[in-house]
């Protein structure tokens, strides 16, 4: 870019860590609506919480409201969205902080572009696996049933594609675990990965 230069900060990535006790990197999670991203990404969060890491959720519905207000459903937007996101969700593994994203992503090549911003083992990629007749049955907000109505077009999982990760670092059933479980989870893969110490 013309006349832009990069300004490398006076405090490194490595500092952050040392003064946190715990690393950084992405938590992210991918699936169908109404497979259990959010509630697994706050359930994550919580637990972090507990633990004294410092950590954030990035939310679809919730970023659509503000930072990604505007933008639609089309293969186009949901593109520009991601790749948003996948910024922003470096900006946050900069600050030191472990963040979740909890969005459909349902394109395997932005997912790689986005994990292609971290550096090896930050990106950690999380396929909330639900089968689309469990998260149609659940349907927490009502829009599976809108879009077999056609009141919604371009709908994941109805007339919109979803393609599934093909090696992602963790894949969470929730049709089978509880939401407590899912959890330990993805917290047991961040102790075994050195993230947050063992004895926190
Ligand atoms: N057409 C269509 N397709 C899919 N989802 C829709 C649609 N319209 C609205 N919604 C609601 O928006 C949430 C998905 O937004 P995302 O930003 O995660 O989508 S994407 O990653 O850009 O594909 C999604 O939230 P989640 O249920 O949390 O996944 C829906 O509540
Ligand atoms: N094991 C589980 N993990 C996550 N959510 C679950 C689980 N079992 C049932 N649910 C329910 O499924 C729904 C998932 O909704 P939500 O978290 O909004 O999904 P998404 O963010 O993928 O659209 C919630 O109503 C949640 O209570």
């Amino acid at each position: 870019m013309d006349n832009i230069v990069w300004h490398t900060s006076a405090i490194t990535r490595e500092d952050r860590h040392h003064l946190n006790g715990h690393k950084s990197g992405v938590l992210w999670f991918t699936g169908l609506s109404g497979s259990g991203k959010s509630t697994l990404a706050n359930a994550v969060d919580a637990r972090l919480y507990e633990l004294g890491v410092r950590s954030y959720v990035l939310d679809g519905d919730n970023i659509r409201h503000g930072l990604n207000k505007g933008l639609g459903f089309g293969i186009e937007d949901r593109i520009e969205n991601i790749r948003r996101i996948g910024e922003v969700a470096k900006l946050f593994a900069d600050s030191g902080q472990i963040v979740s994203t909890a969005f459909i992503s349902p394109f395997r090549e932005d997912r790689e572009q986005a994990r292609r911003l971290f550096r090896k083992g930050e990106f950690i990629e999380i396929f909330v696996d639900c089968p689309l007749t469990i998260c149609e049955k659940r349907d927490p907000k009502g829009l599976y049933k809108k879009a077999r109505r056609g009141e919604i077009r371009d709908f994941t999982g109805i007339d919109s594609p979803y393609e599934a990760p093909s090696n992602p670092e963790l894949i969470i059933e929730t049709y089978r675990h509880s939401i407590h479980k899912a959890a330990e989870l993805v917290i047991a893969y961040l102790r075994e990965k050195k993230f947050i110490p063992l004895e926190r």
